[in-house]
């Protein structure tokens, strides 16, 4: 039996077994474990993962949940092997064994994950069924696009808006770099949609409005890279250190320059209860694979036409070629504007 055995962790690299773990799809049934946890783990500590690295994992345990550390401290952890493919991210809580002291050269052991409240997930490319879990049990998301420089792309935020809809997580927009371009056309187009909108400029940061929304929640910071995420988020967090980049002139591209993810806390104005925030940061992803969300999914992140497509005829696809789409009518009888007829368009991209 693999769990009286030492531990040793049978990691495989990351990217590797995430891929690895949904592919199988097991049946959940024939793989049920004998018992949910063992009685040797009743013990267990539980935080909450804060980086990862390489198969190391740090975890965050409040003040008061470890008897023998009551003080809040950060644990270094493997995953136990019985866990080997079951995807650990930012965010989870982790329920840790062993030497959890946090001190310097202790390595605890994870041998459970409490149930998520949300998971926001990704996949490749619209053909890739195979979806990755990005992080876990965030709020929000923070979708940070630039007025300009990058240029910015209605296709990407759509995605995302679906992918947070999708997961149950709310979305709320920052739009920097405003010293370079008037972002109102941008926003025009999603301007029927309730998100919240931040603008944000060198020495206009919006950090107090920013600070209040993440009090007492977890938000994932999402957006291509280039756009101002590292600025925004060190600006936020002033010991975040996260490294900025400068974009290629002639690309126009960002480098990569953050590529790890991290939860950070963030201090909030006491107008807000005084209840500090975590960030989430994440690499800038150029691509936002929505392969994974079914096309209820993918309708549910347009909440701006779901009145109208409520008086679809049944089985409506909702496409170009489908017959008596009341998206059409709208949009010829003027019940959408232009604004309204893009985001059709932009709908109908993505569920083809
Ligand atoms: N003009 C202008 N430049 C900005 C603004 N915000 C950030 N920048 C610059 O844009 C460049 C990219 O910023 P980063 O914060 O590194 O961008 P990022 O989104 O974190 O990019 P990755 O780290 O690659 O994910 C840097 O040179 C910043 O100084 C802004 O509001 N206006
Ligand atoms: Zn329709």
């Amino acid at each position: 039996m693999s769990w009286l055995a030492p531990d040793e962790d049978e990691d495989i690299p990351y990217g590797e077994y995430a891929e690895h773990e949904v592919r199988q799809r097991p049946n959940p049934k024939a793989n049920r474990p004998r018992t949910k946890r063992r009685p040797e783990h009743s013990d267990a500590v539980v935080g909450m993962v804060t980086a990862v690295d390489r198969g190391r994992y740090t975890a965050l345990v409040p003040a008061g949940s470890d008897p023998g550390h009551p003080d809040e401290h950060s644990v270094l952890a493997a995953r136990a092997r019985e866990l080997r493919r079951t995807p650990i991210v930012i965010g989870d809580r982790v329920q840790l064994v062993g030497d959890t002291s946090g001190s310097e050269g202790s390595l605890s052991r994870i041998v459970g994950l409490e149930d998520r409240r949300t998971v926001l997930r990704r996949s490749a490319d619209d053909s890739d069924r195979v979806e990755r879990v990005m992080v876990a049990n965030a709020d929000q998301m923070l979708i940070v696009v630039a007025a300009a420089d990058p240029e910015p792309r209605v296709r990407l935020v759509d995605r995302y808006l679906v992918a947070a809809y999708d997961a149950g997580i709310r979305p709320l927009i920052c739009i920097t770099k405003i010293d370079l371009a008037d972002p109102e056309p941008f926003l025009a187009h999603f301007s029927a949609l309730e998100v919240p909108v931040f603008r944000s400029a060198p020495g206009a940061w919006p950090l107090a409005q920013i600070r209040a929304s993440l009090a007492g929640r977890t938000t994932v910071f999402v957006g291509h890279s280039g756009v101002g995420k590292s600025t925004l988020i060190n600006a936020l967090v002033p010991d975040a250190d996260r490294a900025t980049g400068h974009v290629n002139e002639v690309t126009g591209r960002g480098r990569h320059t953050s590529s790890s993810s991290v939860a950070l806390r963030a201090a909030t104005p006491r107008s807000a209860g005084g209840e500090s925030g975590w960030v989430i940061d994440t690499p800038g992803v150029r691509s936002f694979g929505l392969g994974h969300v079914t096309s209820d999914g993918i309708l549910r992140g347009f909440t701006d036409l779901a009145e109208i497509i409520d008086l679809c005829p049944r089985g409506c696809t909702h496409q170009d070629d489908a017959p008596d789409c009341e998206l059409d009518a709208a949009v010829a009888d003027g019940r959408l504007d232009a604004a309204g007829a893009a985001r059709v368009e932009s709908l109908r991209r993505l569920l083809k």
